[in-house]
């Protein structure tokens, strides 16, 4: 009977903690689409505060956060977002700025580390000369840290080049910012010059800041009345929402320093696992709380059989193809349960290569 959980499939699995759960049932509350809850209040004033933006809005969710922050941008037919081909939004939002806000997404090629190329962004953007039958560039999109290139952080100075590019045309940037407190952790730099350049960022409470539920999307007024009022259309306007925002008030104030210790232990794993028998993990690229895992042909076991191994002993990972496992590291992680992963990653499937062995 296996007793220990090691749950590395995301950062979106932690529990809330004691002290959130404590913060939850103390909450003071009040109706949140008639007025203001006060602790939805105070969350949104202080997040508003940190990312030094005029407001800020409480969502239930990331792909909410994004989405009503691509529809506000894009409010006339015939918008276009630039984004990237990788993106959240573009691959894990089914198609939302599509499907219900009739935006249209132009993909640029994410690079490795998460960027797009910032002269192929520039060629990506409409010729106003042909307005009669392009669709008409409004936004630009970038996710920092990027999910998908696993956990790669977006440079000041790369965002801020963005920005001045969207300038130059007089369209808005978004920043999905679901992790950008890691990347802002792993930069050294605190989190409102990350995100100067953007016009709006939507920040996820429940990711590595560990709180149950929510995202945070900041901008200025005018994009907050706008944001509030289609968060309203999508029904996403909730009443005593303090409970929620009284655990994500939380999140911040204990979490936030915890966030290079999850990097660190990220590192020491990845680390191990490149050590591993059948094993690859491009250890440069770990720049924050997620590892991609690459099985090798030779390995004893796939992916599949290889996550069902790590289930037996209590580890949990998410298996993204027949020959690639992603761990996410988060503050319900200790040291030893990235160590007695390791040991079970070794154990499954042989021991620990020579170093510069096959
Ligand atoms: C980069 C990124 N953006 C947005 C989201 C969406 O967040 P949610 O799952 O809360 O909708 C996620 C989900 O984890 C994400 O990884
Ligand atoms: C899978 C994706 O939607 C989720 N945001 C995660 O990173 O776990």
């Amino acid at each position: 009977m296996v007793t220990r959980r090691v749950d590395l499939r995301s950062d979106t699995v932690t529990k809330p903690t004691e002290t959130m759960r404590a913060a939850m049932a103390a909450a003071e509350v009040d109706d949140d689409v008639l007025g203001n809850d006060p602790t939805a209040f105070r969350l949104e004033s202080e997040m508003a505060k940190i990312m030094e933006k005029e407001a800020a809005l409480f969502v239930p969710s990331g792909t909410m956060g994004n989405l009503i922050s691509v529809l506000v941008h894009c409010d006339i037919r015939g918008s276009e977002v630039i984004l990237g081909h990788n993106s959240h939004i573009h691959i894990y939002e089914n198609g939302g700025i599509s499907t219900i806000g009739g935006v249209h997404p132009r993909t640029v090629k994410n690079n490795a580390d998460g960027t797009m190329d910032i002269d192929s962004i520039e060629a990506s953007i409409r010729d106003p000369k042909g307005e009669l039958v392009y669709p008409t560039t409004r936004l630009i999109c970038l996710e920092n840290t990027h999910g998908n290139t696993g956990g790669r952080v977006l440079s000041v100075e790369y965002t801020d080049r963005v920005g001045e590019v969207a300038k130059k045309y007089g369209l808005k940037l978004h920043i999905d910012g679901a992790r950008i407190f890691n990347a802002a952790v792993a930069l050294g730099v605190p989190v409102s010059r990350l995100v100067q350049a953007a016009d709006s960022v939507s920040v996820c409470l429940s990711k590595g800041l560990g709180a149950p539920v929510g995202t945070i999307i900041v901008g200025s007024q005018s994009f907050i009345n706008k944001a509030r009022r289609l968060r309203k259309t999508l029904g996403g306007g909730m009443r005593q929402v303090g409970v929620l925002c009284a655990a994500a008030l939380v999140a911040i104030q204990e979490n936030v320093a915890k966030l290079e210790s999850d990097h660190k232990k990220t590192k020491f794993l990845a680390d191990g696992l490149n050590k591993v028998e059948g094993l690859e993990v491009d250890v440069d690229s770990v720049e924050t709380n997620m590892i991609f895992i690459d099985i090798l042909e030779h390995a004893k076991l796939n992916a599949e059989k290889l996550r069902k191994k790590l289930e037996e002993h209590g580890i949990f990972v998410m298996q993204e193809s027949s020959s690639r496992i992603r761990i996410v590291m988060h503050h319900q992680i200790s040291f030893k349960d990235a160590q007695f992963t390791l040991s079970c990653f070794q154990q499954a499937l042989g021991g620990v290569h020579e170093e510069n062995g096959n």
